[in-house]
């Protein structure tokens, strides 16, 4: 195992630069005390949503305008958008005209050559006769990479002005070497560096076969990060984010209610990233925990915290809540077919289909004759899957809905009297529960409710199982 920590920066963290430089770059170290930490930066907050499309709203970015191919000037005002985005952030973060003119050449630089290759293509299309449908797949790719070349080159160039022996380890390079694996780019990219007197600056994009967007979708960084941690055999893999991980979001429930983690195991987090939640990428967890690496999330703007501790065998010493969660969106897709009693292969059937239109599957039940997959996915891709079905079967009743979901989650949740609890909340709070689910692994419950009822039950399941419990410790304690 190496003695170095790999750490990546989320990109809200990024966009507060100067306490990310007080609290985490360098926070107060000196000397040899700055290196033996790998950096993973994401694209400062706003980027990427102005590249590719806002991540939330949807609202077209420049990839978006070019796949659109909507008004002649439309994708050139987009990347003209995302020049002033960067520029603007140079000037707020480059006090020094010599070095602000060094970080927006490479920001123009990049750019320059990005609106060179989208005008090729666009003549390229113009003629009406060339498929350039694999093409803009290539596009997005290259657009994505740009958020990060931007980031962890201002990053290295402030830091060696602090005097900081930093380098900018450019991950996102397209070319011919874009045909190696994400593990080999990482692996060919960080051999030369001698991470006891330098301070690498990785992109969190990289640009490897089969496409970073493509294959991780957004929050890739984490991706980028877990791989470092786990091909370098980090002593640690630590996540700088806007905020603690905390038992509800800090954001819906109100920041002194929420409560931060002190600790939670990967099996939490398996269930957490599972429901979309941006706390950690889904698949970045994997890794880390087959190679015994721990995680550690902390909040970049409480230096002195030491944030909260996954690892594999972390239990709660009591059963408890650790976390009040879930999908303001999902959409119930039920297939009802009386013929299934006693039947087999309609599950493998809905599956098969759900795989190939690359449906996320959040959760599922079934009884004698009905299934239900709750599914993350556009609206256009779960009508897809629809019809797909229902050609094959036309006697069944397939149909979806839209609904929320709300996850309870501990590593320990086995209390008596838990749902009982969780089912008076939710009534007492005016939200009906159309259905719930409960696994013997006491991990999780989940409980499916209307979309308008959403945070009203978050703040419900939050205030009768984490908060009000959270009281009687403290009284038992005082
Ligand atoms: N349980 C939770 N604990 C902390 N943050 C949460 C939680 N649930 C949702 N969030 C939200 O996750 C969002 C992403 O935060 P963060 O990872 O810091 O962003 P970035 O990836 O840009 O750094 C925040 O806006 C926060 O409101
Ligand atoms: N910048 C990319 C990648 C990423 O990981 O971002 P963040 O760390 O801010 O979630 C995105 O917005 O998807």
């Amino acid at each position: 195992m190496g003695n170095h920590s790999v750490e990546k920066i989320g990109g809200t963290s990024m966009a507060a630069t100067a306490t990310v430089f007080d609290n985490v770059l360098i926070a107060g170290r000196e000397g040899a005390e700055l290196y033996n930490r790998i950096f993973v930066v994401s694209a400062y907050a706003g980027m990427t949503d102005l590249l590719l499309e806002h991540k939330k709203t949807g609202a077209p970015g420049v990839h978006a305008r070019f796949v659109n191919n909507d008004g002649e000037e439309c994708w050139r005002e987009g990347l003209e958008d995302v020049r002033n985005a960067m520029h603007e952030r140079n000037a707020t973060m480059f006090a020094r005209a010599g070095s602000r003119d060094e970080a927006d050449a490479f920001v123009d630089q990049r750019i320059d050559s990005l609106a060179a290759c989208l005008e090729d293509l666009d003549r390229l299309r113009s003629h009406g006769r060339f498929s350039v449908k694999d093409q803009l797949m290539t596009v997005r790719e290259m657009l994505a990479g740009l958020g990060e070349a931007h980031s962890a080159h201002s990053t290295a160039l402030l830091l060696r002005h602090r005097g900081v022996n930093a380098r900018m380890v450019d991950l996102t390079h397209c070319g011919e070497e874009d045909q190696a694996s994400l593990d080999e780019r990482i692996l060919a990219a960080l051999e030369p560096i001698d991470l006891t007197r330098e301070l690498p600056i990785v992109t969190g994009y990289a640009g490897c076969s089969d496409g970073m967007v493509r294959r991780y979708a957004r929050g890739y960084s984490e991706m980028t990060f877990s791989r470092i941690a786990v091909l370098t055999q980090a002593r640690e893999a630590i996540i700088h984010k806007e905020f603690h991980l905390s038992s509800a979001d800090p954001k819906l429930v109100g920041k002194g209610k929420a409560r931060k983690i002190g600790r939670t195991n990967y099996d939490v987090a398996d269930q957490l990233a599972n429901l979309g939640m941006e706390a950690i990428h889904p698949r970045a967890g994997r890794g880390l925990r087959q190679t015994d690496i721990p995680l550690r999330v902390r909040n970049t703007f409480d230096r002195e915290d030491e944030g909260t501790l996954i690892c594999g065998n972390y239990v709660s010493d009591r059963p408890k809540v650790e976390i009040v969660t879930g999908v303001p969106t999902v959409h119930a897709l039920q297939f009802f077919e009386q013929d299934m009693v006693g039947e087999k292969g309609y599950d493998a059937a809905i599956l098969e289909a759900l795989t190939r239109h690359g449906a996320w599957i959040v959760s599922k039940s079934s009884n004698a004759n009905t299934i239900t997959h709750y599914l993350t996915a556009t609206g256009k891709t779960v009508a897809r899957v629809l019809e797909e079905l229902q050609g094959a079967y036309p006697g069944a009743a397939i149909s979806a809905q839209k609904v929320a979901m709300v996850s309870v989650i501990g590593s320990d949740i086995a209390r008596p009297g838990l749902v009982p609890d969780a089912l008076v909340a939710l009534d007492r709070a005016g939200v009906g529960m159309m259905a719930m689910q409960h696994q013997i692994r006491n991990v999780d419950i989940q409980f499916v409710v209307d979309c308008a009822d959403f945070e009203t039950a978050v703040r419900a399941l939050h205030k009768a199982l984490v908060e009000t419990t959270a009281a009687a410790d403290g009284r038992r304690a005082a």
